[in-house]
């Protein structure tokens, strides 16, 4: 069993709830006249460095992504895609140096990261990190549990609990024995997307980040993966998706397609662009206005 010290640790940006979809977390939902009326997530002129080098990544991002719609981003390697969606979520090897972030009406960039996740914030990472000593089911029901405590609701019980993960492991096909095994300790790459796709199920989010949640994923397993997503998806709810790759863009079909080139969005189109991507490369794509 890992100490709470070495657990609170990887909770940050493992903690990653809010309301949801099918079950009890739908009484999570607060949405009103007024949430709804503001984008979900608006990010204007985000700048942003490296800690350790001072190098700048982030070079001024524009973007607003409402309840509702599907956003991916793509573009060349090191164009800063997994940095921008990093400093979303507060890691701390970032420093935003200007612009600023408005996330369901609040200022994101002055919450923690773990605040930024109980207000429904979810990333999934290009490579999950492994939890030794903490189960999956420790994890998923510890965290749930807080996340319901924080909303005042009580607690489930086990039972409850053992229901609510087993109808969400059916939803991301995996197998119980999942449960019992340390958080993606020796799970292959395809297990440990598929464990934060679990993640996402049980915890919900109002913004879900997934990046590259398609790389390493067998045809089938990218199928149960884009079906659980799309099923998590709601009109109230929104996904920001990384990706290099067409099928999965096929599968949850984007509202938006963006490309990043240099630390910045340099264009924003519908998934038709994607076919531009694919005959002329980014850096065409990217001059183009
Ligand atoms: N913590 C870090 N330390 C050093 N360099 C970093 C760090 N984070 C990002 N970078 C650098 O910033 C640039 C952007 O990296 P990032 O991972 O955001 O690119 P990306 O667009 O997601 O690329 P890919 O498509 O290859 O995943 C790269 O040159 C990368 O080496």
């Amino acid at each position: 069993m890992a100490s709470s010290s070495s657990l609170s640790l990887s909770l940050p940006f493992q903690f990653r709830f809010r309301r949801n979809n099918t079950h009890t977390l739908r009484n999570f939902t607060r949405v009103t006249a007024s949430t709804t009326d503001i984008p979900l997530l608006q990010v204007n002129d985000l700048r942003a460095k490296i800690v350790e080098s001072n190098v700048e990544i982030l070079r001024g991002v524009n973007l607003t992504v409402n309840r509702g719609e599907v956003h991916a981003i793509m573009g060349k390697n090191g164009s800063g895609k997994s940095t921008f969606a990093k400093v979303l979520v507060g890691h701390p090897d970032y420093e935003v140096t200007g612009g600023s972030v408005v996330f369901k009406g609040e200022n994101l960039l002055e919450m923690e990261p773990e605040e930024r996740a109980l207000e429904g914030l979810f990333m999934s990472f290009q490579s999950p990190v492994a939890i030794p000593g903490v189960s999956n089911d420790q994890f998923l029901v510890m965290a749930y549990n807080a996340r319901r405590k924080k909303l005042g609701l009580p607690e489930l019980g086990p039972l409850e609990c053992f229901s609510y993960l087993m109808e969400k492991l059916q939803l991301v096909n995996m197998k119980p024995d999942f449960l019992n095994r340390n958080v993606n300790e020796g799970f292959s790459g395809g297990e440990r997307k598929r464990n934060e796709i679990l993640q996402l199920a049980v915890l919900g989010a109002d913004l879900a980040i997934l990046d590259e949640i398609d790389s390493g994923l067998d045809v089938d397993a990218l199928r149960d993966v884009a079906s659980a997503v799309s099923r998590i998806l709601t009109p109230e709810n929104s996904l920001l998706m990384i990706t290099h790759y067409r099928r999965i863009l096929d599968l949850l079909k984007p509202t938006h397609v963006h490309v990043m080139d240099n630390g910045k969005i340099a264009r924003t189109g519908d998934i038709t662009m994607v076919e531009a991507i694919e005959a002329d490369g980014y850096e065409t794509v990217s001059a183009l206005t």
